[in-house]
């Protein structure tokens, strides 16, 4: 591979960004992809990935080029540096790379490889964290999510069929599979940006992990039922909520941001989905008028994002342990508030993207002993984990209403 030098200063001023100024890297990442409309897919693929990979091994790669935070220039070179070396990619003899200690890398990558936190790039805080929570399943689930993620779709079966939309990739050259178990799931063979297709503009698909496609199925839904997503954001479950009542019935998408909200309607609109309104949550009244009148409730709780690392590296290193303690009690308030809008004999749906167990199960349990949770019965509950999986790492419970 030749490097070629707008492409490395483009992933050296975005890592600037990321780093130092504590910007979100998939945001990040895709400013600086509009910057030039002469790059192609290859040169926009280098940037994205390369960008990618330094932020998920940015503990590593500071520990074996010797540099700390603030990161200057000079600084941010030499992690790209560390990262060229240790892909075997030429390094070329510019006056930034100068001096490279070629083997120097290669021997303290070996040393460093051996201590969990270096070699799987996390803060020891998060190590020790996941150790504790998770046992012994940790070091194999630390290192699945650290890996880049498979890009799915999901079928949007308001428009067509997974057996058609893998013929309309094809012809668009997007070879894709299916996947045993998840009834509107395609796999890519390659990464490609399926964002470009005509497919996607028509609204037949979107790019939603498999552990998430879940969660709509786990409601069981059926047509002409009114379901509340309470933590809707920009609507991922909402739509597949939409397609399996095949738009008959009352979706009711809330969230505390309307900027989000504002997003599902678009999304909405391109998939075809009619039976959903949305509800800023502005105050509780919001949800207190829908007390006892929903057959079926979805909290896809904010959570530490724990299980989706392998799509958001930088999670990492913006964590904190007191986020944790904040937004467990969140969740915990979510489940006291929001089931109550389930009515009798109706069902709720508790999910996360963490593989905590403290978000997880521990929080249902929690929720079950209280007097809000005496109403409900733990029907099931599933623990994704990315190493078992292969998709993201997610929990749901599915949690029923006594009549
Ligand atoms: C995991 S995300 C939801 C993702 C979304 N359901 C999807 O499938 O694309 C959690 C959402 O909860 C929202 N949220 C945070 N606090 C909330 C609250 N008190 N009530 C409702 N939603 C909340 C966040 O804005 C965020 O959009």
């Amino acid at each position: 591979m030749r490097l070629h030098r707008n492409l490395i200063f483009a992933v050296i001023d975005t890592l600037h960004l990321i780093f130092n100024e504590g910007k979100y890297a998939d945001k990040e990442i895709s400013n600086t992809l509009k910057r030039d409309k002469r790059w192609g897919s290859r040169d926009r693929g280098f940037i994205a990935e390369t960008t990618y990979d330094i932020v998920r091994w940015k503990r590593l790669y500071s520990e074996i080029a010797n540099v700390n935070a603030p990161y200057s220039r000079p600084n941010l070179f030499r992690l790209f540096t560390v990262w060229a070396t240790l892909k075997g990619i030429e390094i070329p003899d510019w006056k930034q790379f100068e001096d490279t200690p070629t083997r120097r890398i290669k021997g303290r990558f070996d040393e460093l490889s051996k201590i969990t936190k270096y070699a799987e790039s996390i803060p020891d805080w998060l190590d020790e964290l996941g150790r504790k929570e998770l046992g012994k399943l940790w070091e194999d689930e630390i290192k699945a999510l650290n890996e880049q993620a498979k890009v799915i779709l999901r079928t949007n079966t308001l428009k067509t069929t997974p057996k058609k939309l893998q013929l309309i990739l094809d012809e668009e050259f997007i070879p894709t599979k299916m996947i045993k178990g998840y009834p509107e799931a395609l796999e890519l063979y390659e990464r490609a940006d399926v964002f470009k297709t005509d497919a996607f503009k028509k609204g037949l698909f979107e790019v939603q992990d498999g552990s998430s496609q879940k969660v709509a199925h786990a409601l069981k839904l059926e047509p002409g039922m009114r379901v509340v997503d309470a933590c809707a954001g920009a609507g991922g479950k909402s739509l597949h909520i939409a397609a399996l009542m095949e738009n008959k019935g009352q979706i009711i998408a809330m969230d505390i941001y309307a900027n989000k909200l504002k997003e599902l309607k678009r999304r909405a609109k391109r998939a075809g989905a009619h039976n959903l309104e949305t509800r800023v949550i502005d105050s509780t009244k919001v949800i207190k008028k829908l007390h006892d009148s929903a057959d079926r409730v979805l909290i896809d709780a904010p959570c530490t994002g724990l299980g989706v690392l392998r799509r958001n590296p930088d999670a990492k290193w913006k964590l904190t342990p007191e986020f944790l303690v904040e937004i467990r009690k969140k969740q915990q308030d979510l489940l006291q508030d929001y089931s109550k809008m389930v009515k009798p004999g109706g069902i709720l749906v508790y999910a996360t993207c963490s593989i905590l167990p403290s978000e997880n199960q521990m929080q249902v349990q929690e929720f079950l002993n209280s007097e809000a949770g005496n109403l409900f019965q733990l029907n099931k509950d599933e623990k994704i984990l990315a190493h078992k999986s292969g998709f993201d790492g997610f929990y749901y419970a599915v949690l029923q209403k006594t009549n």
